[in-house]
């Protein structure tokens, strides 16, 4: 795959963890379909950066068929798909206590429903190439159940079982998948997370790094897993998490 044009799809394109990597391939030279819900957002960035290798698409991931069409869309377009990167999701932090039926059926629909859909789709479009990636963005709160509440650790839970039922499947027809474990990246949706300063102090504290991830840290995981030096990963999961998922801060220890 180095040294070639790639044909990108990043759904949940606009905002944070996907568009700073669309961002970053299309300064490589690719091709990208950025899909999104939000189309304002897409439409500012495609004035932004005013680029003819990118194409944006509006996309609700929960619907099935806006997801077929716009796949068919994308077929017209590419032909194929080097690459897919399935970044959208939510998040609405809830306790057990305060968590109702809508807001967990809204969290599923969109981090799972929306995430199977979108895969589904795209399977026949990476089938075409005799090698292609997928790279799913999960959590590290699947794995301590924390940072949004058991809608959100659930939902990013069967991202897991997803990847992994993928791998199994298409492992000998050259679909190479694996998910990235985030944990507090700078974005967006962690300033709705953590909106005050004092829960910022609070959350760093609980880093064993010291600080948060920067959006130069996922793109530059997620673009080792769509490389050729990840040939030989297959169904992993890997954590950018500052070592907060299997360790404890020395301040905390202390
Ligand atoms: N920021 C963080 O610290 C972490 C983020 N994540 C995950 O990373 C992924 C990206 O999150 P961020 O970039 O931080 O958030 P973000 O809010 O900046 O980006 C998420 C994107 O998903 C899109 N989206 C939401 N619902 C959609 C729908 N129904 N159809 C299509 N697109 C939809 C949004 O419009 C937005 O552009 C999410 O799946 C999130 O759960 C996981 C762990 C930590
Ligand atoms: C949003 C999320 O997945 C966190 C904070 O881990």
């Amino acid at each position: 795959m180095q040294g070639k044009t790639e044909n990108i799809v990043v759904i949940g394109g606009v905002s944070g963890i996907g568009r700073d990597f669309v961002v970053d391939r299309l300064s490589k030279g690719d091709r990208v379909v950025a899909t999104d819900v939000n189309s304002k957002a897409g439409m500012e960035m495609i004035d932004d950066l005013s680029n003819s290798n990118l194409h944006y698409i509006h996309h609700d991931v929960t619907s099935e068929e806006m997801t077929k069409r716009v796949f068919q869309e994308i077929t017209h377009h590419f032909g194929n798909i080097d690459v897919l990167i399935c970044s959208a999701g939510i998040t609405m932090k809830k306790n057990w206590d305060d968590l109702d039926l809508d807001q967990w059926e809204k969290t599923m629909d969109i981090n799972l429903m929306g995430l199977f859909n979108s895969v589904k789709a795209a399977i026949p479009l990476l089938l075409k190439n005799a090698k292609s990636k997928v790279v799913i963005v999960g959590s590290g709160s699947s794995f301590t159940g924390s940072g949004g509440g058991v809608h959100y650790a659930t939902s990013k839970g069967g991202a897991i079982g997803l990847m992994r039922a993928v791998a199994q499947a298409y492992s000998d027809r050259g679909i190479h998948i694996n998910l990235i474990a985030p944990r507090v990246i700078e974005t967006p949706m962690i300033e709705t997370l953590y909106p005050t300063e004092e829960s910022r102090k609070e959350l760093l504290r609980s880093i064993p790094l010291g600080r948060m991830g920067t959006l130069e840290d996922t793109t530059e995981a997620i673009n080792f897993l769509c490389s050729d030096a990840s040939d030989y990963i297959q169904g992993q999961v890997l954590f950018l998490d500052g070592g907060r998922t299997h360790l404890k801060s020395r301040e905390i220890l202390q």
